[in-house]
């Protein structure tokens, strides 16, 4: 008589060994742990090259660095319902503190042959599609500054200045609180770049930028419009504080000497300043009359502060 028990315990051997060396096989971290205990009862070839041999210790001693008890970031909650049955698979993804590489974790909760649950999890590493991942962030917000910053000044550019001024008159308007607007423009720069070349005429809009910055408000809205053209937004500012700021400017713009190489330059600004006293004016109506008030100043001499009031 053949001893069937033993050729069943044989076959079970071979096909556990055949299912392993599936498993082995696979270029995936496998590991299964007991839901209860922690136990780790299977770790894979991929796992155990790089988490070493389970030799009877908890899934958070061999897998994770560090850890006293089971991790905080344990999955086991997730994969059992309200009755303690398995739900559905759980897909996360997780930097493995021992690795520091970065998987694709799919976790589920199955019934072990001995009747127990367990945790099975297959990981993948998916550390180059997440450094492309940040890559991509990082080039896409730069490409979003460049896209609303001047780059040589690093002020808001045209299309930046429009887009933050709207809320602010938009809240002008809804308050009747004043607003106003300085339009200023670099005279005779052309001269600049003529005497001392366009790298140091960049340089003087470099450190024109510079001075004006430092002297606005928090809420201020600050832009190089045009080559050498600028606009500062005041909310709740009325004309006379505008105008007086905009004298500020002027006298910190004629006080400014730009080191070039050695060379020392001079600059002055001519300055057009313009208000809506109950805040009920659009972007463009400020924008033409604080453009049409430093023309005026351009008429006179220049290195001044002109003035146009909005009408009410
Ligand atoms: N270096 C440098 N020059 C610039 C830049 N953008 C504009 N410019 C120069 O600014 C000069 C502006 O010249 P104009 O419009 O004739 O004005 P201006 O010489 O400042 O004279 P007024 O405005 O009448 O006082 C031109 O020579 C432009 O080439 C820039 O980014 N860098």
């Amino acid at each position: 008589m053949p001893d069937t028990k033993a050729q069943d315990q044989q076959s079970k051997t071979v096909s556990q060994r055949a299912f392993e060396t599936v498993l082995d096989s696979i270029d995936a971290a496998i590991y299964v742990a007991d839901m209860q205990s922690y136990d780790l009862l299977f770790l894979n070839a991929y796992s155990r090259k790089r988490w070493g041999e389970a030799n009877n210790r908890k899934c958070w001693q061999v897998l994770q660095q560090g850890q006293s008890g089971p991790c905080s970031f344990c999955t086991n909650g997730r994969l059992l319902d309200s009755n303690g049955e398995p739900r559905e698979v759980h897909i996360w993804e997780f930097r493995n503190t021992v690795t520091q590489r970065w998987y694709q974790c799919r976790d589920q909760a199955i019934l072990w042959p001995d009747g127990r649950l367990v945790r099975i999890e297959i990981a993948t590493d998916i550390t180059e599609l997440k450094d492309m991942q940040a890559e991509l962030g990082a080039a896409k917000l730069r490409a979003e500054e460049l896209a609303y910053q001047d780059e040589l000044t690093g002020l808001n550019n045209r299309r930046a200045f429009a887009a933050l001024s709207q809320p602010t008159i938009d809240q002008a308007r809804r308050s009747g609180q004043p607003l106003a607007l300085i339009g200023f423009d670099a005279d005779h720069f052309k001269q600049v770049n003529d005497c001392y070349g366009h790298a140091a005429g960049d340089q003087v809009l470099k450190s024109l930028a510079d001075t004006v910055r430092s002297q606005i408000r928090a809420g201020d809205v600050l832009a190089r419009v045009g080559g050498e053209e600028f606009a500062l937004l005041l909310p709740g500012t009325d004309i006379a504080v505008a105008c007086d700021m905009a004298e500020r400017l002027r006298k910190a713009v004629e006080a400014m000497t730009v080191d070039y190489a050695g060379k020392l330059i001079k600059l002055t600004c001519s300055f057009g300043v313009t208000a809506s006293s109950d805040g009920n004016a659009s972007l463009e109506q400020l924008m033409h009359f604080a453009d049409k008030a430093t023309y005026i100043a351009k008429a006179r001499q220049r290195n001044c502060v002109a003035v146009l009031t909005l009408p009410a």
